[in-house]
């Protein structure tokens, strides 16, 4: 058997002092799969989180042919996806692909560089049904031929001849969009997306396209144009601070009470998730690049209703913590969760730890307050661990939180950031 991560956590202390947020998962995946679009120079990336979903991205990115450096002290990556040429590599493997999302985002760069790409596997949190319909549908109106294997369950799409085309998303896809800007950046002509998505992640990544040379307007508009160009270039780009985990560091002081600043965190990147906050007692304040937050414990928090939704709305990767964050406050909170149909799972394992909460369907209500006791709990998925943690972190006893490798997919040192506010969080592997 091989060696498991768990994160070990005692719960009763406030947290204080200093945070440093990550560079955004949701930022650098697609940016890794934009570098492999220029096919001279060398891509700079900075500001990288030292996370499992990089490390898969960058195994991805050698597997098709790209020469990967991961500086890790720096957060520096460097991609050299000169010779990516080879149509006989421009496979996306089940083990390395259905490990993280992300890895669909490498299909335009394959398509534009080798004229062709097999999927074997797209991975990412398990949230109920996860569909990549827009993603192809998009990729066919360029032009591209888009079959399914059935026998073997592979998607190949075979794209010599790329062109601008009129294109849409049913909902505001976060990687639809980028997957769909990113077919269109190098074929001839002009596309438009309408009912693109408004995440500050979307522009982070049109910013690094725009430096690299494409030509995309209307970003943050919900409507985008892209003029084809022929070529683009490599650069250098850092990369935004991760909203998500400033999100879940909020609550997590939400959850204990006590005083934080959260460098590099960006306030307008919380959208709804700052009102809800506010709301039930948490007070935060801007300065620059910091972010302060803090909760008075002696004041008890207040329930909350909350709908997910697409940026600005409540991120439904922050619902997880703000469920575990739920069962601390002072009666009934209401959650709908209106992106996945399968977010849910952390449900089960509150309980264990004594919460009580009711779900039917996509909809749950969390009823306050639970003196939470330590126990033995699942992370089913990324979120549901790091809100796992966060309760932890409140509870009375240890708590065991398994398996860690999903948390560590999206949250970098998130045991020793917690640890330096003063909580009590290891990580720790068995074998
Ligand atoms: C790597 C990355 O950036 N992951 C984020 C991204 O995932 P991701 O980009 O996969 O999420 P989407 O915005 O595409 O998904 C939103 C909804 O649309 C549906 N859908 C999506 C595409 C498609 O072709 N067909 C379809 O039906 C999905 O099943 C889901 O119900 O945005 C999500 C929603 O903010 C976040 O939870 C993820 O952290
Ligand atoms: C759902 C998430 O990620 P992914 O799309 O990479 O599975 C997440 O970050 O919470």
């Amino acid at each position: 058997m091989g060696q498991e991560v768990r994160y070990r956590v005692r719960g009763g202390r406030p947290l204080s002092g200093t945070a440093f947020i990550q560079g955004a998962k949701n930022a650098v995946l697609p940016m890794i799969g934009a570098a492999l679009l220029a096919a001279r120079g060398r891509t700079v990336l900075r500001n990288v989180p030292v996370i499992e979903d990089v490390y898969r991205a960058l195994e991805l990115a050698e597997h098709v042919g790209a020469k990967v450096e991961f500086h890790e002290a720096e957060r520096t990556v460097v991609i050299d996806a000169s010779k990516l040429n080879d149509p006989e590599r421009a496979v996306l493997p089940a083990d390395i692909a259905a490990r993280f999302r992300g890895s669909v985002l490498f299909v335009p760069a394959l398509m534009h560089r080798t004229g062709h790409a097999r999927i074997e596997g797209v991975g990412g949190c398990n949230l109920g049904s996860r569909n990549l319909d827009f993603h192809y549908r998009g990729f066919a109106r360029l032009g591209a031929e888009v079959t399914e294997d059935t026998e073997r369950n592979h998607i190949n799409v075979e794209a010599s001849n790329l062109r601008g085309g009129r294109l849409y998303l049913d909902t505001p896809s976060h990687t639809g969009t980028e997957n769909l800007i990113m077919a269109a950046v190098l074929a001839p002509g002009t596309t438009v997306i309408e009912h693109a998505a408004l995440e500050p992640e979307v522009l982070d990544v049109i910013e690094f396209l725009s430096a690299m040379g494409a030509k995309i307007s209307g970003g943050g508009t919900g409507f985008i144009t892209v003029e084809g160009v022929e070529q683009l270039t490599a650069v250098e780009h850092t990369i935004m601070a991760d909203r998500i985990d400033a999100g879940v560091f909020a609550m997590t002081v939400a959850a204990t009470g006590g005083e934080v600043s959260l460098v590099g965190a960006q306030l307008e990147h919380l959208g709804v998730a700052r009102w809800k906050l506010e709301q039930m007692g948490v007070g935060f304040s801007q300065e620059g690049a910091v972010l302060h937050v803090q909760r008075d414990p002696s004041v008890p928090l207040r329930p909350i209703n909350a709908v997910t939704s697409p940026f600005p709305g409540f991120a439904t990767d922050l619902q997880s913590p703000l469920m575990a964050l739920a069962t601390l406050a002072d009666g009934e909170s209401y959650i709908h969760e209106a992106i996945y149909d399968g977010r849910f799972a952390l449900a089960d394992e509150l309980t264990k730890m004594g919460a009580k909460i009711e779900v039917e369907g996509t909809r749950a209500i969390v009823h306050g307050t639970t003196n939470l006791r330590g126990a033995e709990v699942i992370a089913h998925d990324l979120r549901t661990g790091a809100a796992l943690v966060l309760a932890g972190l409140v509870a009375e006893g240890e708590t065991i939180v398994a398996p860690g490798y999903l948390v560590d997919r999206g949250h970098a040192q998130f045991a020793s950031r917690l640890a330096a506010l003063g909580g009590d969080v290891e990580r720790v592997t068995v074998s």
